[in-house]
């Protein structure tokens, strides 16, 4: 019996990138969503903080979804710099990153900050987006199923589901390297993944997204898609040209 997967999600992280002046692309990514140029896949772009409440604006009553990148584990309170999940939810976002390699690497982040941070997503309303993945040192000293393993143990919150939780697989070595992991490495890492999420949420389990991210663009999306229990992707660089991102949500059919 062929399971039915879940809706495709391809998400594109903007990273520090963009401004006011600049939204060109994510109008033309947006018209792209309206004109059903996508496929059955849900589309996601997750700006910086500034720019989601404009363009959160824009999406009012279209089908493309906005989400921040980052967000801090508490409401309020004295937090310089910071900010909460219920300010991205006040902005207009419907979800957020949490733990991208990124913020793991440049700011300790452990994964005991990333599940209190995806609890405040859960609690706010968003839907979490949890990032795990190995390094190049990692992988070549054949840990990968190890790293991943404890990275997902230590930052899923208990009570996660389908619609409030989604994992993105990501390679640090893959990303914005241009390199990307063999299909038949890419389907270990995500059974793997499926199989942990099933053991610590039973049926549930299969009802999360799991994404892979890390030199998505649209030359290698259909390969990547077709592979068992991936279920969408994050998307970097190539998601800041509309051309590029929409060619990648088009092959998630
Ligand atoms: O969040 C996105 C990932 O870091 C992937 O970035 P990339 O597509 O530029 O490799």
């Amino acid at each position: 019996m062929t399971a039915i997967r879940p809706r495709p999600l391809v998400a594109g992280n903007w990273k520090m990138n963009g401004l006011v002046l600049g939204v060109n692309e994510f109008d033309a990514i947006a018209t792209g969503v309206a004109a059903r140029e996508v496929g059955r896949a849900e589309v996601l772009i997750c700006p910086p903080f500034t720019l989601i409440s404009r363009f959160a604006a824009a999406a009012a009553g279209q089908h493309i979804k906005i989400g921040a990148q980052d967000c801090h584990p508490k409401s309020s309170g004295a937090h310089t710099g910071d900010v909460s999940a219920e300010m991205v939810k006040d902005a207009g976002a419907s979800y957020v990153i949490v733990g991208h390699s990124e913020r793991r690497v440049c700011y300790g982040e452990s994964d005991a900050l990333v599940r209190s941070k995806a609890e405040a997503a859960r609690r706010a309303g968003l839907v979490a987006i949890i990032c795990i993945g190995e390094t190049q040192a990692e992988r070549e000293a054949g840990r990968t199923i190890d790293v991943v393993g404890t990275q997902l143990a230590g930052s899923l919150p208990a009570g996660a589901t389908g619609a409030n939780t989604v994992i993105a697989y990501e390679p640090v070595w893959a990303i914005g390297t241009g390199l990307t992991p063999t299909v038949d490495d890419v389907k270990v890492v995500h059974d793997f993944i499926r199989s942990r999420l099933v053991e610590a949420l039973e049926g549930e389990g299969h009802e999360l997204r799991i994404l892979y991210g890390g030199s998505v663009k649209p030359s290698n999306a259909a390969e990547l898609m077709a592979v068992d229990n991936v279920d969408g992707a994050l998307v970097g660089g190539a998601s800041l040209k509309a051309t590029d991102f929409l060619g990648i949500a088009a092959a998630y059919r």
